[in-house]
């Protein structure tokens, strides 16, 4: 059978990622708001894994067979509290300035569904981020690029951002947006042979 990812995310990143990895893949709008779901759990861990699920399941109608949807969605955690993306300027302030000097943690959570056989795989990375200290004026400098706004915890690692991280500790990509070992995983899980599909012709993949 032929597998397809449906991607239930609007991420730039996310995209560039699942292309670079070269698995067929098309981009599916999600009913899930997740600035209106409810039940939003303080723990970093179960509240990105329930977003990420909520985007899936939201744009999981009219699948095929071999159609697996993917969900996914990154917090900052940083001294217990969670930080998503900025409000604002003054927040994106607030949150460089307390990630400067310091070591935080990002965790995705990642939800691959299989609705025709009615099973899922629902998962998270974690990766230790430290940060250069950095002055207030290099902070308004990067918020100026506009780069800050639509990224959990202020920055985004692969841009301009990326001179403002001294060091990581586990996967670079699951601080971008997708944590593409538990990805692997979970199409292992699904019956998909990663290599074995990339072997495969005449399979859109972008590469
Ligand atoms: C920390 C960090 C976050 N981010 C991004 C990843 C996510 O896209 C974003 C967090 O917001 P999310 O809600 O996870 O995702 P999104 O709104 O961009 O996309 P969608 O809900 O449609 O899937 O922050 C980076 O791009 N680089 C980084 O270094």
């Amino acid at each position: 059978m032929k597998h397809k990812i449906l991607l239930a995310s609007q991420s730039p990143r996310r995209k560039e990622i699942l292309r670079n990895l070269g698995i067929p893949f098309s981009v599916r709008q999600s009913w899930f708001d997740e600035d209106l779901c409810l039940e939003r759990s303080e723990d970093p861990v179960e509240l990105v894994e329930a977003l990420a699920r909520g985007k899936a399941a939201g744009a999981a109608e009219d699948v095929r067979p071999g159609e697996l949807v993917l969900g996914a969605d990154t917090v900052v955690v940083f001294e217990g509290r969670i930080l998503g993306k900025p409000r604002d300027r003054a927040e994106a302030l607030e949150f460089l300035g307390r990630l400067s000097g310091r070591e935080h943690l990002v965790v995705t959570g990642i939800a691959l569904l299989d609705p025709v056989g009615g099973r899922e795989f629902v998962s998270h990375g974690v990766t230790k981020v430290r940060m250069r200290p950095f002055a207030r004026e290099e902070m308004e400098g990067y918020i100026g690029t506009g780069e800050p706004l639509d990224k959990a915890g202020a920055y985004g690692i692969q841009g301009y951002g990326a001179v403002l991280v001294e060091g990581i500790e586990g996967d670079y990509f699951n601080v971008v947006g997708l944590p593409v070992g538990k990805l692997l995983e979970g199409l292992r899980e699904m019956g998909v042979d990663y290599f074995a599909w990339l072997g495969e012709k005449g399979m859109g993949s972008g590469h």
